[in-house]
């Protein structure tokens, strides 16, 4: 009996086949499945062409049409189908300039990266296995289908990639492919950052991560990493952390040449990841100069903290207990302005003479402030008390 993940997406499989098309399991489900991993999402190839797909199904979303990719919505559900495909050259190594759609499963798990990445498995948990992916699994080997230098030319982002399966799995990459990974590397430089991002990100989090940084040096796969090109060493003073945030906020509190906003640049990254970068590293000064306190837990949003604890580690050596900032958090007597017990309104009831002015906003942060930190009571009498004492003097 094949575990839950995929027992919703048999059907969708088996529904296909009783149209007479094939269809199967493949990619990392099947691979995550086989070591025992956490299936995240399950991808089905089909010998069945998009339209013939759509044939089929009475809701089809064409998200990737000319990749063979539909999303098949099946009893509320979403499941990706992908036409069995082969490519074509990649003139530019960012991505192939065709796609050929193939009837012939075999023919699609050739093109794909690694053998332990080329296993398909059918709705019953059969398993077609044509590159012996399963040996590589029992074995822990990460090694390219065929001729690794075809694999790493037709897509560098492999290269990435083999290094993140070894992170993520603690695999070996086997000889041949680790010679073609270090005669290729160039050819990272010529892929979207974008897509470099992503397996970054994921190789950052990997639980072996050191084992992917030895990798990177031993192949000096880091000449082609932004950032890190000019500062390889970090990377082996990081561990492993499940966001870039972390990551470089990092970078930047250990190498005043470096910004947030330069990592962030250079892996074309988000706004909020730039915010959420940025916010460690202030939390970070903060920390330096108050230590953690009140106005701290306060401030920094609570999905924030793990990630400062991370930090302090790296940057410190110094482990901050979380529990501590818990406590504090459960004692803070507002947990956002919109507690406070004022607002706009009642100071410029308490002061008519007083035109409309910055000093609202800013005696609102004081009061807000005294609050958390100094004991100042959340009543509308202690306030305008002690208003009469701090009143700012007029702009
Ligand atoms: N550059 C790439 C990217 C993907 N693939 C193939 O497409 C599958 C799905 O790709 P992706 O979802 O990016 O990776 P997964 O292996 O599924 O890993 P994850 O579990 O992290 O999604 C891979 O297993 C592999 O067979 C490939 O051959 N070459
Ligand atoms: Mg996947």
């Amino acid at each position: 009996m094949l575990p839950t993940v995929f027992q919703k997406a048999a059907k969708v499989i088996s529904i296909i086949e009783e149209n007479q098309y094939e269809a199967y399991f493949v990619g990392g489900c099947v691979r995550d499945y086989i070591i025992g991993r956490p299936i995240h999402d399950v991808d089905i190839a089909s010998s069945a062409l998009p339209s013939e797909i759509q044939n089929i199904f009475p809701k089809v979303i064409p998200v990737g049409l000319e990749h063979g990719t539909v999303i098949v919505r099946y009893e509320q559900e979403s499941f990706e189908v992908t036409t069995y495909r082969t490519e074509g050259v990649y003139t530019d190594h960012r991505r192939p300039d065709e796609v050929y759609f193939v009837r012939n499963i075999e023919e699609d798990l050739k093109r794909r990266d690694f053998t332990m990445n080329a296993i398909a498995m059918d709705a019953k948990g059969e398993m077609l296995d044509p590159f012996y992916g399963r040996e590589d699994i029992v074995s822990e080997r990460i090694q390219t289908v065929g001729d690794a230098a075809e694999r790493f030319k037709e897509d560098a982002l492999r290269i990435i990639r083999a290094l993140r399966f070894s992170s993520q799995l603690g695999f070996s990459i086997e000889g041949h492919t680790k010679k073609a990974m270090k005669h290729y590397k160039g050819l990272i430089d010529k892929l979207a950052v974008e897509r470099l991002t992503v397996e970054l990100e994921k190789l950052c989090a990997g639980s072996f991560f050191k084992k992917a940084v030895d990798y990177i040096f031993e192949l000096e796969i880091y000449h082609h990493l932004p950032i890190f090109n000019d500062e390889p060493l970090l990377l082996k003073e990081l561990e492993p952390v499940a966001s870039l945030a972390p990551v470089f906020a990092f970078v930047a509190l250990k190498r005043s040449s470096i910004t947030v906003t330069d990592c962030i640049k250079a892996y074309k990254c988000s706004n909020q990841l730039k915010q959420q970068a940025s916010n460690l590293v202030d939390a970070y000064h903060h920390y330096k100069k108050d230590g953690i306190n009140a106005w701290f837990v306060y401030q920094w949003p609570r999905d924030h903290w793990d990630h400062f604890t991370y930090l302090v580690k790296q940057i410190d050596k110094d482990i901050i207990d979380i529990k501590e900032i818990y406590s504090i958090y459960e004692g803070l007597p507002i947990l956002s302005k919109k507690d406070l017990c004022v607002n706009g309104h009642d100071l410029m009831r308490w002061f008519p003479e007083r035109p409309k002015g910055k000093w609202i906003k800013e005696l609102l942060d004081q009061i807000e402030y005294h609050i958390v930190i100094s004991g100042l009571a959340n009543e509308k009498s202690k306030i305008k008390e002690w208003i009469q004492w701090n009143l700012p003097v007029q702009d």
